[in-house]
């Protein structure tokens, strides 16, 4: 391997922890994003649970993973603004409320979809046993 594919893959893997280590921090110090963990966690076991379809378990995955997302992309904006104004401001404020915005609309398309594809399967199995 000649030095510079090294250096690059070095460069990968340390940005790779980088970026694992915001997603630590994320998860040990942000309560909204605990919560979103523990009912992402949840939402997989009764996935597990009710045996989606291939297609079922995609759609599942890729909402939970929007509103993760969007919970982090918001956590990393709030930090931004303590930092750039740490006073009140209204801008500040309106941009922390959109930015909390964007994640409140992700959970809603995340509870209507978990409904969608959840509430049949559970009808199912309570009208069988
Ligand atoms: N610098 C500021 N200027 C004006 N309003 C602010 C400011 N900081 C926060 N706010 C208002 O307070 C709300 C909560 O902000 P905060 O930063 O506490 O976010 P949070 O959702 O409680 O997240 P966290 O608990 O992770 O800090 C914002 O949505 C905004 O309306």
């Amino acid at each position: 391997m000649n030095s510079d594919s090294k250096d690059s893959k070095k460069k990968r893997t340390v940005g790779f922890n980088y970026a694992a280590r915001g997603l630590k921090k994320t998860a040990l110090t942000e309560r909204n994003f605990q919560i979103q963990l523990c009912a992402a966690a949840l939402t997989l076991i009764v996935a597990a649970l009710l045996q989606l379809s291939a297609v079922e378990w995609i759609i599942i995955i890729m909402v939970i993973g929007l509103v993760l997302a969007l919970e982090v992309v918001n956590t990393a904006i709030e930090r931004l603004l303590d930092y750039l104004s740490p006073e009140f401001h209204p801008l500040a404020g309106a941009v922390k409320d959109i930015s909390a915005g964007a994640v409140l609309l992700a959970v809603i398309v995340a509870l209507l979809v978990a409904m969608i594809i959840f509430l049949p399967k559970i009808n199912a199995f309570l009208f069988y046993i």
